[in-house]
């Protein structure tokens, strides 16, 4: 039988098996259910948007699907990858399920300038005799979108035409029932901004390439968006329900296809595409077009919770629809807020939430004063409630198409949301923790998540330092797991995030502030604010960050060390691993804060700024080794606090004020990072270059979780009070 060819559908993969490890296993063998063999009809998507209806024999591999593709739509089969979200088929196609869409694409899409090829005009069109819509994704939780998908199928087939919406930068249509009533709106993944098919003429990537959010890929916000609907837990947000439909009508939009290619002639089957399909919602406005002062506190944390939990990077006032329930109204005063209840919000257009890196999320009310109201009880129920580990199993079983990285975000980010509800922060400051002050800083967050990798990094490779030059063991190797479909996206900013890393590094272990040098001599001290930039030829991966080379690449004259032979020794001082290079670090700065008198030449101040160096010069006496290696041991922490043996400076980093610690990474940056690294070359959205958690091997996202949550609740145990915040946000920002 020979392949029917279809219109341009965003690649869908079987259910992969979930493996229970912290929520964020790997799929299963192949990352895909075990199902049995037989024939079966997968859609195969290429990158420019043409679509293959192909029906699979047992014998079939990804070479023969290849072959087909080939003869079809005259898709060249070197150099591509067949693939559904993380997965890539190389040959055995015996997992894919009934119904799958692959996506074939090129294997090396290194650069968002390579010309994208569009569907040729040639290519035959075919029904696959179903419905106009069908479900592939996302609708077993709703049976409300059932009954709408009938409304619309029959309308269609009584000819009542969609209408094309016209805001928005993707491509959106109303479709009715046969009353001519709005009744969802649909939006094809291969008309959003930078896809093949926009109608709009933002156009000019591939899907899979970096959106219009670098953080999310062209075809990849509709799956979010029915994301979003899945997570909505007892729709406590009211996202309208969605699901992911493949859906064929001629009134989509195809780039440079002939009205007789749109099958507006007769005989001609209509375009199908994979798009959200939302209901509609009757509405009076959105939020950009009214006061927001009105909007009830409840209805706002509701948006805001949610919005933190799928890390939305798109929140604006536009995408949260306003419905006037007359029957509600009901007109009451909090504090300053005086709020009508009759006002209903909705929140719409989640496709660009779950980013696949630490992005700088858009929450428009930020700064609205309902923001800065605590929760309520019913609300702080609701988020311990909030399961993140499950919240990605159901993703990953009703959404598998979805990258492991988004529910390695949602874990992320439902764990920031939990910890800091618990511990009495209200949204606004949560968000606040999550977004970047000014473009080109980093959030709270990013640094808890920069230091939290440091720190496993750190460990792993603190472990197994030995001879030669210690990088290339088992914990590096697992380190630099790496697969191809993060690569294509981590290739422009990897050279940002090493500098990042690299300047964190410095911050953390080789940058006192002036206070702790009042006194000394100047010159002695290369590595003040006004350090030169370190040595460019040293851009080392943050997969091959090694506690030895740390201090080296901002030491000016290491060469110099070398020739003195200090390299060679102090290597063994870090065999003890992470806990004694902590130490060390701690070491050398109790070292800076109370020695500062003793340092007369220059070459043992330099020696004693090494904190592998000061190892060799001072060992540590007794007393101070139990107090500096009992880090996570809060009681020896607070005597040590309160004794005078070690200043508050040289104190544990993690006793520094969260505060303080990002101010000084960030003037860091500042003094240190040169020009061209701090402009034009950062994600497309400007600002700094996003922290991904893609990069982490399983046994590095465990670790990392661990560090992460005790970080942040050293952060959050060491902020100030948040009445105070709350106060300040109320007088500063809202007028009433
Ligand atoms: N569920 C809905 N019910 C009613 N109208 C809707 C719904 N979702 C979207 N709309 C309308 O369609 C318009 C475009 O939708 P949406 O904002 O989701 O598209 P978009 O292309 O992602 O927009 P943007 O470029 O603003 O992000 C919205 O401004 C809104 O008026």
């Amino acid at each position: 039988m020979p392949p029917s060819v279809e219109s341009p559908v965003q690649a869908r993969i079987p259910i992969p098996v979930p493996d229970g490890v912290l929520g964020s296993g790997k799929k299963g063998s192949g990352g895909v259910q075990t199902r049995p063999v037989g024939r079966r009809r997968i859609f195969v998507q290429t990158d420019t948007g043409s679509v293959l209806g192909i029906e699979l024999d047992r014998a079939d591999n990804a070479q023969t699907v290849k072959k087909k593709m080939q003869a079809m739509l005259n898709v060249p089969t070197e150099q591509t990858a067949l693939m559904f979200g993380d997965t890539v088929f190389k040959g055995d196609l015996s997992e894919v399920r009934n119904d799958s869409p692959l996506l074939l694409t090129r294997e090396l899409q290194r650069s968002l300038s390579t010309p994208c090829i569009y569907p040729s005009s040639d290519v035959q069109v075919a029904m696959d005799g179903g419905q106009p819509f069908e479900v592939v994704g996302g609708v077993r939780c709703c049976p409300k979108m059932k009954r709408i998908l009938k409304q619309i199928n029959k309308a269609i087939n009584c000819g009542v035409e969609p209408v094309a919406v016209s805001g928005g930068l993707g491509g959106a249509y109303y479709f009715r029932n046969t009353n001519g009533d709005s009744v969802a709106i649909v939006k094809p993944t291969d008309e959003e901004p930078f896809a093949p098919n926009n109608p709009k003429g933002y156009i000019g990537r591939s899907l899979g390439q970096p959106g219009l959010k670098k953080t999310v890929r062209v075809g990849e916000t509709g799956v979010r968006e029915v994301a979003a609907y899945l997570l909505d837990h007892e729709n406590f947000a009211k996202v309208p329900p969605t699901a992911l439909v493949k859906v064929a009508h001629h009134a989509f939009h195809v780039n440079g296809a002939s009205t007789v290619r749109k099958g507006q002639e007769k005989g001609i089957q209509p375009v199908s595409k994979i798009a959200s399909c939302q209901q509609f919602v009757h509405h009076d406005y959105d939020a950009s077009d009214h006061g927001t002062s009105r909007f009830s506190v409840a209805a706002v944390h509701r948006i805001g919770i949610l919005d933190i939990r799928i890390f939305n990077t798109d929140r604006h006032a536009g995408n949260i629809l306003i419905r006037n329930n007359k029957s509600l109204d009901n007109t009451w005063s909090y504090s300053n807020v005086h709020v009508n209840e009759s006002l209903e919000l909705i929140p719409i257009d989640h496709g660009l939430c779950l980013p696949e890196a630490l992005e700088d999320p858009y929450f428009e009310w930020l700064h609205w004063p309902q923001a800065s109201v605590p929760f309520s009880e019913e609300e702080l129920d609701y988020i311990k409630r909030l399961d993140q580990h499950k919240d990605a199993d159901v993703l990953r079983r009703e959404l598998p198409m979805l990258r492991e990285v988004c529910f390695r975000m949602l874990i992320l980010s439902t764990t920031l949301l939990k910890r800091a509800a618990a511990a009495g922060l209200c949204l606004a400051e949560i968000g606040e923790m999550m977004s970047r002050d000014g473009l080109e800083e980093a959030s709270e967050l990013e640094l808890l998540c920069m230091q939290a990798k440091f720190e496993i990094e750190t460990e792993l490779l603190g472990g197994k330092l030995c001879c030669d030059d210690g990088y290339e063991d088992a914990a590096i190797s697992e380190v630099s797991v790496g697969e191809d479909l993060h690569e294509q996206f981590e290739f422009e900013m990897d050279h940002e995030f090493d500098h990042k890393l690299n300047f964190m590094s410095n911050d953390y272990q080789l940058f006192p502030t002036e206070s702790d040098c009042v006194g000394l001599d100047q010159s002695i001290f290369p590595l003040l604010p006004d350090l030169p930039a370190p040595a460019h030829d040293f851009n080392f991966s943050p997969r091959a960050l090694h506690p030895s080379r740390i201090p080296l690449q901002i030491w000016p004259d290491a060469s110099a060390l070398e020739e003195d032979g200090y390299l060679g020794s102090s290597r063994k001082v870090l065999d003890g691993g992470s806990s004694l290079w902590n130490g060390r670090i701690e070491y050398w700065q109790k070292l800076i804060a109370d020695k500062k008198s003793d340092m007369k030449s220059p070459r043992g101040a330099r020696a004693e700024r090494s904190p592998r160096l000061c190892a060799e010069f001072c060992p540590l006496t007794e007393e101070e080794e139990v107090l500096v290696f009992a880090d996570n041991d809060t009681k020896t922490n607070d005597a040590l606090q309160d004794s005078d043996l070690i200043s508050p400076r040289a104190m544990s980093l993690r006793s520094v004020s969260f505060h303080n610690r990002k101010q000084r990474y960030l003037d860091g940056c500042e003094h240190r990072m040169p020009a061209s690294e701090t402009t034009g070359k950062n994600n497309a959205n400007g600002g700094s270059p996003p922290f991904s958690l893609a990069d982490m091997s399983e046994k590095e996202w465990i670790l990392f979780m661990g560090h992460f949550e005790g970080l942040l609740e050293e952060a959050l145990a060491n902020r100030p009070e948040r009445s105070v915040n709350h106060r300040q946000r109320l007088g500063i920002s809202c007028q009433f």
